[in-house]
């Protein structure tokens, strides 16, 4: 492959390697083995994933990859660094809200100094079932963001151990895999997590599991009257990583606030 460009950034040290594309003809083919070469963290650039920046008619499209080559819906922490890089390199207009398109349809980003704030839609709340790491189990509230998650309540983010391996789910439950969240209480409407992600392992922040954390937290609190809160209702969510702010509107939409940075840019021939 020629030498092609790359950034690589964060969002609460969930981090991607961004693959400029924007009329597709550079990584039309991206394939899961340039993905995987380019997330290595030893012999590649290093990440959790791969944000591919492609334009769609009006509108930009980003790719999102896990770090092992799997295609996930939607990635939180990545649509909040894409719409940083789209405001530094002047691809958008940053003084006011901007769309995205993803597998999961259109967010609207929303950019203020530090902070990118990403309107994630309407979360899907579904059943329970257990989630299990060598001895332990526990049981887990299911909760779509788009992409699946596992939210599970723990007594301390260590009962989960070093998680090194995928904690063992209900395949019948989640077909497609799933992330899976421990969360602790930290204070009022205040929690932290870890989390395993489908596709990427232990990472030290995941976007959409603090929303689907956030939304677990705020029916176990008993915040939730019908599909939604009464008032718009904000958690803090630690990460390993960092601090999140999420909020779930009285209108039933989740929104994501946090950091998100470029740190490097180059070319690789990877
Ligand atoms: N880190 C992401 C989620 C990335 C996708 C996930 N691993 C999946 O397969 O669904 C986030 O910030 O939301």
């Amino acid at each position: 492959m020629p030498d092609y460009p790359f950034l690589k950034g964060h969002g609460t040290e969930n981090d991607f390697v961004l693959l400029p594309d924007h009329d597709g003809s550079v990584h039309g083919d991206l394939s899961p083995e340039r993905v995987r070469a380019l997330c290595d963290r030893r012999a590649g650039i290093g990440g959790d994933g791969v944000l591919r920046v492609v334009r769609e008619g009006e509108q930009w499209f980003m790719d999102y990859r896990n770090s092992d080559g799997s295609l996930s819906e939607m990635c939180g922490n990545g649509i909040r660094v894409f719409a940083r890089h789209l405001v530094d390199e002047g691809l958008v207009d940053g003084s006011q809200p901007f769309a995205v398109g993803t597998r999961d349809g259109v967010k609207v980003l929303r950019v203020d100094g530090e902070l990118v704030t990403a309107d994630m839609g309407t979360p899907r709340v579904l059943g329970e079932s257990p989630v299990s790491v060598g001895p332990s189990t526990w049981t887990a509230r299911h909760v779509d963001m788009g992409n699946p998650h596992a939210v599970t309540f723990v007594s301390s983010l260590d009962d989960a151990g070093p998680l090194l391996e995928a904690p063992v789910h209900d395949a019948a439950v989640y077909p497609h895999g799933v992330n899976v969240e421990f969360v602790v209480d930290r204070g009022e409407r205040h929690v932290a997590m870890r989390v395993h992600e489908r596709g990427s392992g232990e990472t030290r922040s995941c976007g959409t599991g603090a929303c689907a954390v956030m939304v677990a937290a705020a029916l176990r609190d008993g915040l939730v009257a019908g599909d939604a809160p009464a008032g718009d209702t904000s958690y803090r969510v630690d990460v390993p990583g960092g601090t999140l702010t999420v909020t779930w509107t009285a209108a039933n939409r989740v929104l994501l606030t946090g950091p998100a940075v470029i740190v490097a840019r180059g070319v690789t021939d990877l």
